[in-house]
């Protein structure tokens, strides 16, 4: 279980998360949703301790990880697969995913075969730099790479956007597995409704660095759709 206790951030003046307090099971895909420029990233960024928090908390099973920076977080078991991809175009795919083994507990030193099994793309293009890939297989590799560090709870900002609908699909089919096979704990950040229904268990809407509304996917409802998240 990851929680977040009265969380809030500021940029200087702007003040990006008021207060926010969510929980997230193991097990669960929960997404987090709401129109742009509300506080998402900002979000994502904070749990992982990229960015540090005012006020608040962030709770990782027993134990309180706010005071740990990122790079520890990431040891504890937390992985962010950034907006952007953010992959190294200059590193071949293989080089991407040691990048990932860094974060590992155990010191382990070679890339895991499952996760050629979840994106087989990534076993045939290897040795083909980053920078090479699709968008789609980019965002694989950028999956791969959080997951080569064996996390806990995987953080994914926007991992639809610009992507071909065939890859959405594969994607969404790797978190069910992550979630109903390794028992993982998924936050999604999603602008993709469709996405969401489909493959979210539970849902946070954010409003001006608020949660204005939560509860399972089931209800999220066109009333609730048409009142938090259409401009
Ligand atoms: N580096 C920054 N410096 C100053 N203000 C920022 C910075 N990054 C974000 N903000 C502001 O903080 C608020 C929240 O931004 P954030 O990117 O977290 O929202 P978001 O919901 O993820 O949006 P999007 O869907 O567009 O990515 C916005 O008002 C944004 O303009």
């Amino acid at each position: 279980m990851l929680a977040i206790n009265n969380i809030s951030f500021a940029y200087g003046m702007v003040q990006a998360l008021r207060g926010v307090t969510m929980k997230f099971a193991p097990g669960k895909v929960t997404c987090v949703i709401g129109r742009n420029g509300v506080g998402k990233t900002t979000l994502m960024q904070t749990i992982m301790g990229i960015r540090r928090h005012n006020s608040g908390s962030v709770q990782l099973g027993e134990r309180d990880v706010s005071s740990l920076p990122a790079n520890r977080r990431a040891k504890a078991g937390i992985a962010l697969v950034p907006q952007g991809r953010q992959i190294f175009a200059k590193l071949s795919v293989e080089e991407n995913l040691r990048v990932g083994l860094q974060a590992r507990s155990d010191g382990k030193k070679t890339i895991p075969e499952d996760i050629f099994e979840l994106f087989p793309v990534l076993k045939q293009m290897s040795k083909r730099n980053g920078g090479d890939l699709s968008g789609g297989q980019q965002q694989q590799l950028a999956i791969g790479r959080a997951l080569a560090g064996d996390p806990k709870v995987l953080l994914l900002d926007e991992p639809t956007e610009g992507i071909q609908p065939n890859v959405i699909t594969q994607i969404g089919h790797v978190l069910q597995k992550l979630v109903t096979e390794r028992g993982m704990t998924v936050i999604l950040v999603e602008q993709y409704l469709d996405f969401v229904k489909e493959f979210g268990h539970a849902f946070y809407i954010m409003n001006r660095g608020k949660v204005v509304s939560e509860g399972p996917t089931t209800e999220l409802t066109e009333e609730v759709i048409e009142r938090h998240l259409h401009v």
